[in-house]
């Protein structure tokens, strides 16, 4: 469980607030998705998520754990995807995900072992043993997941996952995503795709300016909106659709 409170940050000196009083609690079991327009605060809340920034002023808790008495408790407790996926172009797409193994402290068999069953649900068989170079937007998002996922943590944080992806590949990563939160997985992520937060999230936090702007069930923003779909609840939650795709 991810609990957030009070989340502040600024960056040029106080002048651009990116993330202002953000509070939520995203929960084992289930898919929360941080929807909003670009430059609303998602990729600069979920960096404090996964303790690249520093929050200003507020904090933050993964399964109780306090980042800033245990940052490498915090560390193994994630699974991260950021949105530069990141990927060592020199290696390939196992070196990449067996260095990420030996930096959590993984043994060798441990992972190969998860590896090859990483390999087999996200369908990178072709391409595993390719150097990284040159892939596709696809390719790189199910190495970067399976690097992310090597290590088996309970919380995953995803930074617009499915940005770049075909259709086939959006069903196939939603598909994967629905199974983590059966296994009892925290799942997080970033998009400003509706389509995609109605399809997968069990809890919805609209973030619009830095804020949050409403947060709960797709059920309950339709009730909070009093409108009848969740296009027309987000538009009205935001007070505006701008950079918000259906
Ligand atoms: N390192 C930084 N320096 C200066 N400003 C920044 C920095 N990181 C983020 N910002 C600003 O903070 C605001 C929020 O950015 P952020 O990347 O968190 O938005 P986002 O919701 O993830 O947007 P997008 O959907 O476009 O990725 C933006 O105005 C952005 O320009």
């Amino acid at each position: 469980m991810i609990e957030a409170k009070n989340l502040r940050k600024t960056f040029n000196k106080g002048k651009v607030v990116a993330v202002d009083n953000v509070s939520f609690t995203a929960r084992d079991g289930e898919i929360t998705g941080l929807l909003g327009p670009n430059g609303a605060g998602k990729t600069t809340t979920l960096r404090m998520l996964y303790t690249l920034l520093r929050p200003d002023s507020g904090h933050m808790r993964v399964d109780g754990i306090d980042p800033e008495v245990q940052p490498l408790s915090i560390k193994r407790a994630l699974g991260v995807v950021p949105d530069s996926r990141g990927l060592y172009d020199r290696l390939t797409a196992r070196e990449n995900i067996r260095y990420y193994g030996k930096l959590h402290g993984l043994g060798k068999a441990d992972i190969e072992r998860r590896t090859e069953q990483l390999t087999e649900i996200l369908g990178m068989s072709e391409f595993i043993d390719r150097r990284t170079t040159g892939f596709s937007q696809g390719q790189r998002v199910k190495v970067a997941i399976a690097r992310a996922l090597i290590h088996d943590p309970r919380t995953v944080l995803l930074d617009e996952p499915s940005n770049g992806l075909d259709v086939m590949t959006t069903r196939a990563l939603r598909e994967f995503l629905r199974e983590l939160k059966k296994q009892g997985c925290c799942v997080v992520l970033s998009t400003h795709i509706m389509q995609e937060v109605a399809a997968l999230c069990d809890r919805i936090v609209i973030i619009a300016d830095g804020k949050v702007a409403a947060e709960g069930t797709a059920d309950e923003l339709l009730q909070r909106s009093g409108e009848a779909n969740l296009e027309d609840a987000f538009v009205k939650l935001i007070g505006s659709a701008e950079g918000l795709l259906a």
